[in-house]
């Protein structure tokens, strides 16, 4: 029978005594608990030695008790102060005494025969015997001070001293039970050590001397086993949402799209609103909407040729042939500043500064919305906008590439699209994928970008657009049925969670 080093090792410990705790073995052979743990496993496999557990019950000290171990039983700390005094009052004893313990300390006393009891001027007055002079240590005394050294002791050695029933009466000690391993030879294990085992250090490591030495020719190597059970472990990883916003990002460069980046979280009225033709009086600009910055109130707006053309748009729609909201438009409200409410508003700033035609862009931005949080709700959350601009663009692209993304990219089985509004967009649609647990989840707005805005930001080719809330696509790929787990601090889920790509 082939047995490694440390099965060698630890049968031969073994045999000394025939049958141990696991930690006691574990100190005979010095190796490692690990070590120990998956010799014992591979003896047991071969029929060596055998691992078992059994529950034994104990005894160990209580809150109280453990303040006894360090101040001292109260029947000690009375008897001090009779000694001291040689008569003494309740009241005298109630200097070392708390309320609860004075109650029972007369008749303890007497019981220990310490202390005899008269009525002096109708009070209780104690008086100190001869044996409370020379008192010595009770089994008490010896089991509370067992009990301080041990933690815990089986019940039978405390029986020995002391019936335990005593113990918990007086609130010093309590049982419980706790699960020991143990290891025992095996009548073969004990027959192969009988017969000698070459105990022959092994080498795990091949290194250059061994060979240059020829020394490998003699020495033993370790066996490896690798099917053995080992102990998990948690190396350092991205947590697996920011893995998820990776990937997407590398997915999109993959396909060809550019990314858009801002290195602020705050964005002007002008280009979260403005600059996409959404009209200044509209509702999801009031805060119910959106979140507005408290100071500094307001930023600057770009060039004034895009402001007035913008203005124009707003106001009469431009060049357009469109008639526009038909209302004066507010400079000052365009200023206001306020935490980014849509990805979008990096689109706008994109064709304002030029785009290629043809040419894809995207981003991948945090967006802030006031909301109630639920599970499928954020009031900060991602999303990834972007627009293909093309001379020969229409609505069909744009939900083919739409349904590309849902299904590629987010991994949703089943797409839907419905008519929706957005004021930058005409037509619109609204999509939504389906979730096992969740049903049917709305992840995002798309639509054509109405030329009041693109022609305003200097770009005259169609322009396909999209804002998706990556978050609930996340949750798809991550398996969770509550979004707020995305940013959870659950270790267990950052260990765990799986991408499934
Ligand atoms: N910005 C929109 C989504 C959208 C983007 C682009 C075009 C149409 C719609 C939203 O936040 O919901």
């Amino acid at each position: 029978m082939e047995l490694s080093y440390q099965e060698k090792l630890t049968l031969i410990k073994l045999s000394e005594v025939g049958r141990t705790k696991f930690e006691e073995l574990v100190k005979r052979t010095g190796l490692d608990q690990v070590a120990v743990m998956r010799a014992v496993l591979g003896l047991q496999s071969k029929g060596l030695a055998k691992l078992y557990e059994k529950s034994e019950r104990v005894v160990k000290l209580t809150e109280t008790g453990r303040k006894y171990a360090e101040i001292g039983l109260p029947e000690w700390r009375a008897l001090a102060v009779l000694k001291e005094k040689k008569k003494a009052t309740l009241d005298d004893l109630g200097n070392v005494l708390s309320e609860d313990e004075l109650k029972p300390i007369v008749g303890l006393l007497r019981k220990e025969g310490w202390a005899s009891v008269r009525k002096e001027d109708g009070k209780l007055v104690l008086e100190i015997t001869e044996k409370g002079l020379n008192a010595e240590e009770r089994p008490i005394d010896a089991a509370l001070k067992l009990l301080t050294e041990k933690k815990t002791v089986p019940l039978d050695e405390i029986e020995g001293l002391i019936p335990v029933k005593e113990l918990k009466r007086r609130k010093i000690a309590e049982e419980d039970s706790v699960t020991e391993r143990f290891v025992e030879i095996a009548p073969e294990g004990a027959e192969l050590v009988k017969g000698g085992i070459e105990l022959k250090e092994e080498v795990s490591n091949l290194t250059p001397e061994l060979i240059k030495s020829g020394k490998w020719r003699e020495v033993e190597f370790k066996r490896f086993n690798i099917s053995a059970p080992v102990r998990r472990i948690y190396p350092g990883k991205k947590q697996p949402y920011r893995a998820f916003l990776d990937k997407i990002r590398k997915r999109l460069i993959e396909m060809g799209f550019i990314e858009m980046v801002s290195d602020s979280l705050i964005e002007t009225q002008f280009w979260n609103f403005d600059a996409l033709f959404q009209p200044q009086n509209h509702p999801a600009r009031d805060w119910t909407d959106t979140y507005q910055l408290k100071y500094p109130k307001s930023g600057h707006l770009p060039m004034e040729e895009l402001v007035a053309s913008v203005k124009a748009a707003h106001e009469h729609g431009g060049d357009t042939g469109s008639r526009g909201w038909g209302y004066v438009w507010s400079p000052e409200r365009a200023m206001l500043l306020m935490p980014r409410a849509h990805g979008t508003a990096l689109s706008g700033r994109q064709l304002a500064r030029g785009v290629e035609i043809p040419g894809k862009y995207f981003t991948i931005q945090r967006v802030f919305r006031p909301d109630v949080l639920d599970r499928t709700h954020l009031i900060e959350f991602n999303q990834v906008d972007g627009f293909v601009v093309g001379e020969d663009l229409n609505f069909r692209n744009l939900l083919g590439i739409l349904k590309r993304f849902a299904v590629e990219i987010a991994g949703a089985k089943k797409v839907k699209f419905l008519p929706d509004y957005y004021p930058f967009t005409e037509p619109s649609v609204q999509m939504s994928a389906y979730h096992p647990e969740l049903g049917w989840v709305e992840f995002g707005g798309a639509g054509i970008f109405r030329e009041e805005m693109t022609k305003a930001l200097g770009v005259d080719v169609p322009v396909i657009a999209w804002g998706i809330g990556i978050d609930r696509l996340a949750m798809f790929k991550l398996g969770i049925d509550d979004i707020r787990y995305l940013f959870s601090y659950d270790l267990r889920w950052l260990r765990e969670a799986r991408l499934v790509w």
